[in-house]
């Protein structure tokens, strides 16, 4: 039977757990995805800080190696993983050794992804397939993984999927649109599924950002990404980071779902071209 609900008082306020005091996440278990560079190490950063242990994962080891030096030598509790999201067995592996060594995880932050800028009317097939692999189902796999190890222990999760904006399309990116747009509603519809295990499964939506991603956009393209919102400016990794704290750890712990957009109002005003702005919208 369900305990009857009490009213909370002073002294519950007094006493429950603030979502970003120094050690909130001490004992915590945190997964970052792609934790090598960018929005991924920025988060591992402000879970570490906050004490949980990161364990961040990428295919590229000398980043995760450099990461991880750079969080130890801070006093901070981190390892690393190679892992290509692609790889589903190699993920159900991952997860049973990270499980077989904690016993536990708590948050995945499922960051990992990326994109090349086309106009849609050229893609491959191969190009095509290889940005939907990657952001679609690479996402899947950690999700689904994770889930089956949290269910099967009877432990709780949480899951942030970091996705992109896409309500008004993303042009020059409609291959990461489609799978980004599948990402999100592949959250809603399994934050319903698996609510019965405790797992909530939320998504965070970054407009620009200025990361080492950026490094796969022409000049051209770069020069008006900052003025694509009404702040007329890049968000940082940080932004990205902290609402990631904010809706995998015990701050949402009543939201499930949910996407939140840290864009600058950019879905309300201005235009993004990923692959540079054709001269029929001058
Ligand atoms: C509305 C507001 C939205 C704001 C959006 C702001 C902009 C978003 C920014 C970011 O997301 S920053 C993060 C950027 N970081 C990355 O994108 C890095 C990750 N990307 C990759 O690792 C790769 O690009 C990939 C997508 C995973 C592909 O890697 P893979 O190793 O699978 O590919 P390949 O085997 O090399 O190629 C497969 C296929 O794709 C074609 N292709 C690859 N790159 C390009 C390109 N630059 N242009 C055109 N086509 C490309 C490649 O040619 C292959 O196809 P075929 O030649 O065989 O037909
Ligand atoms: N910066 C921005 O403006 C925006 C970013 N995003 C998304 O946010 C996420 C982080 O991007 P950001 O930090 O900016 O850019 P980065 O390119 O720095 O981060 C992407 C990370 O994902 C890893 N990665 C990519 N593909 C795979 C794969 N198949 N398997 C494992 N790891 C992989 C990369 O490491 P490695 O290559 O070593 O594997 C890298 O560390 C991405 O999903 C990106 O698309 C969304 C909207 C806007």
């Amino acid at each position: 039977m369900t305990k009857p609900m009490t009213i909370p008082n002073d002294a519950d306020f007094a006493n429950s757990p603030l979502p970003f005091s120094g050690d909130c996440f001490k004992g915590q278990l945190v997964l970052v995805s792609g934790g090598g560079s960018g929005i991924g190490k920025a988060t591992a950063w402000c879970f570490a800080r906050l004490g949980a242990h990161i364990i961040i994962t990428g295919r590229t080891e000398q980043k995760l190696i450099d990461t991880v030096a750079a969080l130890t030598s801070a006093g901070l509790s981190a390892s690393y993983k190679i892992q290509d999201i692609r790889d589903y067995d190699g993920i159900a592996a991952m997860y049973a050794d990270i499980f077989a060594e904690f016993g536990r995880l708590d948050i995945l932050i499922n960051n990992a992804g990326g994109q090349f800028p086309q106009s849609a009317i050229d893609f491959s097939k191969n190009g095509w397939d290889a940005v939907v692999s990657n952001n679609l189902n690479g996402s899947w796999y950690m999700m689904q993984h994770a889930a089956r190890q949290w269910r099967d222990r009877k432990q709780q999760g949480s899951i942030v999927n970091i996705v992109a904006v896409v309500p008004r399309g993303m042009n020059g990116g409609a291959h990461t649109c489609a799978a980004r747009a599948g990402v999100i509603h592949l959250s809603k519809t399994v934050a319903v599924e698996w609510a019965e295990y405790n797992i909530r499964v939320n998504c965070v939506a970054p407009g620009v950002i200025f990361s080492e991603g950026m490094r796969a956009y022409s000049p051209e393209a770069l020069s008006e990404f900052d003025k694509s919102n009404p702040m007329k400016r890049f968000g940082t990794p940080w932004d990205i980071a902290q609402a990631c704290v904010y809706l995998g750890g015990p701050s949402g712990s009543f939201i499930t779902g949910e996407v939140l957009t840290l864009d600058g109002g950019g879905q309300l005003w201005g235009d993004l071209w990923m692959h540079g702005r054709p001269d029929y919208f001058r």
